[in-house]
């Protein structure tokens, strides 16, 4: 039978396993098989550039731009993405859809030799491209080797193994979406290494209005939707984008969230933190709002003192 839902997906390890559990939790919602559900594998300009000037140019858009043009061009019905590498607006014509239940939204810190960050040795070679968790390891502990980590989640894990660097700092759910959970050593805390805004969770992209496949709501995890609603919130008043070091995390507590937000300059010295807290039943535009609030506010303490010299 001619398969009746085609999801889009990046080529990466990560991606097609991530688009494999939203393939399967489709089919068995939908009581189809997976010959009916199929991943259509998209390469877009950011898998093909791995350059740092790229990020320059055209930063996350260039991870999802091919795929969201498969979208409009009808050549796939759904995209599932990274929630953390969705910009802040969508393309005219399409929407998010659903965001299904997060997975665990922490740092993990992997290292063939020590047991956690704060075992590293004075001067100790940290990898990561991440800007936020640079300025947070330098926060913790100025006397640490900053150093570049790019490739996929594999080729990180076996420069770390291979001891090229001391340690590495990758986000949890990944490893365990890849069923790589045995290589984290510590899991960082929630405090230290404030995650990035959406860390943890998807995003399922759909054409804005398109009826056929409106059932795609029934993925989504309210209460995952109502923290990332915060947590971009924040991301949007903060221009957060991989050139800044701004983290945003919203935990759910019975019937109260409570958003934290913060900037950091990227070499550690400062950091500036708001935190604020809202009723689960005042709803997501309530806390995208107060996303914008906090986000503001740091935005505002920070003033242009995070900008690269
Ligand atoms: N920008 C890369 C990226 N986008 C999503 C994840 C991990 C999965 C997630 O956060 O949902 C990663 C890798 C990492 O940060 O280690």
């Amino acid at each position: 039978m001619a398969p009746l839902i085609r999801i889009g997906t990046r080529r990466s390890a990560l991606a097609l396993a991530q688009s494999g559990m939203m393939q399967r939790a489709i089919a068995a919602a939908m009581d189809l098989t997976l010959e009916q559900v199929v991943l259509v594998e998209i390469v877009t300009t950011g898998d093909r550039i791995q350059d740092r000037r790229l990020m320059e140019v055209g930063g996350k858009a260039l991870f999802t731009k091919e795929i969201e043009e498969a979208l409009l061009d009808g050549r796939i019905d759904i995209a599932v993405h990274s929630m953390k590498d969705v910009p802040a607006e969508q393309p005219p014509g399409l929407t998010l859809a659903a965001i299904p239940e997060r997975e665990d939204a922490r740092d993990a810190f992997i290292s063939r030799d020590w047991d956690s960050f704060d075992a590293l040795p004075h001067g100790a070679r940290l990898g990561t491209a991440s800007l936020r968790r640079q300025a947070q390891a330098l926060a913790l502990r100025p006397d640490l080797q900053i150093e570049m980590l790019r490739g996929n989640i594999d080729t990180r894990l076996r420069r770390a193994a291979d001891g090229e660097f001391d340690a590495i700092l990758l986000a949890s759910a990944g490893l365990n979406r890849l069923g790589r959970t045995e290589a984290v050593r510590e899991y960082l805390s929630l405090d230290a290494f404030l995650p990035a805004p959406g860390q943890g969770a998807l995003a399922l992209q759909t054409r804005e209005g398109d009826t056929d496949h409106a059932w795609v709501a029934a993925l989504n995890h309210a209460d995952t939707a109502l923290a990332i609603a915060a947590e971009r919130g924040a991301m949007v008043a903060l221009e957060g984008s991989c050139r800044t070091a701004v983290g945003a995390h919203a935990i759910l507590d019975n019937d109260h969230l409570t958003l934290t937000t913060e900037m950091l300059a990227p070499d550690g010295t400062a950091r500036w933190r708001r935190a604020g807290t809202l009723g689960v039943v005042e709803g997501e535009a309530a806390a995208r709002t107060l996303g914008e609030q906090l986000g503001h506010q740091v935005h505002l303490a920070a003033g242009d003192q995070t900008l690269p010299g």
